[in-house]
């Protein structure tokens, strides 16, 4: 467990809030590419895709620091549902709707990981869920020599359960330690089969950013961050796992009630 504090950004609007999301992305981009020459993220479904877009998409101020430099982007799903990459369930073709079908040429092409339809067809969701671990393992290296890939950021949403990636409260997947990727086959938001990122793969990223939005999360963001009944939600335990690699986007109305967000810039 972490002793530090995730960060808890709130912004007016989502101009305001994808404004900052894109500095913030954009310095973890920065600094992978000063590590090791390449960006390896992580992204959810949801309304994040649409957020995210909205940030990366914007007009650069010219400067390297504020240019995606997508063809160094190595791209993951945080969690995918087991449809295939055409469905209209796909966050896949989601992403690639909101954004990747959206990326300027000058900016370059990132390498994208989708799942491999085959076990989408097959029904076999643990096949789909260890295929997409060695996809994993090969861009992480071995996994003999490495126990957790350790990305440059993970970037999530929070249901209005608790939820993220597709690590629902309560379940038994909660307490996986050595997958790195795992199947869920029945998911209480649907579609009911998926595969999803495991805690421990979660909150050993360098950089986790949480994107929630709009009142409908007001409750739930009590929950996590104000009660102690919330401590064992996915969302909280990502906080407490994370500690301060933990940084949350919000909208006002999304903390409505909490007693500490740093409002404004980061
Ligand atoms: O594919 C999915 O279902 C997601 O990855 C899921 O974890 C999502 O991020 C949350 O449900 C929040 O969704 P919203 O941002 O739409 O509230």
């Amino acid at each position: 467990m972490a002793t530090s504090q995730p960060n808890l950004y709130s912004f007016p609007n989502t101009e305001a809030l994808a404004k900052q999301l894109r500095s913030y992305v954009l310095r973890c981009q920065n600094a992978a590419l000063t590590r090791h020459d390449t960006f390896r993220v992580a992204v959810s479904g949801g309304s994040l895709p649409v957020v995210l877009a909205k940030a990366l998409l914007a007009e650069s101020n010219g400067s390297p620091e504020d240019t995606p430099q997508f063809s160094k982007w190595q791209i993951f799903f945080a969690d995918e549902r087991a449809v295939p990459l055409d469905d209209k369930d796909s966050n896949y073709l989601l992403l690639k709707d909101e954004l990747l079908s959206k990326i300027p040429a000058e900016l370059g092409a990132p390498t994208v990981h989708p799942i491999d339809e085959k076990h989408v067809h097959d029904g076999d969701t643990q096949a789909l869920a260890d295929v997409y671990q060695e996809d994993l393992m090969r861009s992480f290296a071995a996994k003999e020599s490495v126990k957790l890939p350790v990305f440059d950021l993970i970037l999530l949403g929070c249901g209005p359960d608790g939820h993220t990636c597709s690590l629902f409260p309560g379940h038994e997947l909660l307490r996986e330690k050595d997958a790195w990727v795992a199947p869920e086959t029945n998911s209480p938001k649907p579609p009911p089969k998926r595969i999803t990122l495991t805690l421990p793969v979660v909150t050993s990223a360098l950089n986790i950013a949480f994107v929630a939005t709009g009142g409908g999360k007001k409750e739930i963001m009590k929950a996590i961050f104000d009660n102690e009944e919330g401590r064992s939600l996915p969302s909280a335990l990502v906080n407490h796992g994370a500690g301060d690699k933990v940084s949350w986007f919000t909208d006002h109305p999304a903390v409505e009630g909490i007693a500490f967000p740093r409002r404004g810039s980061l």
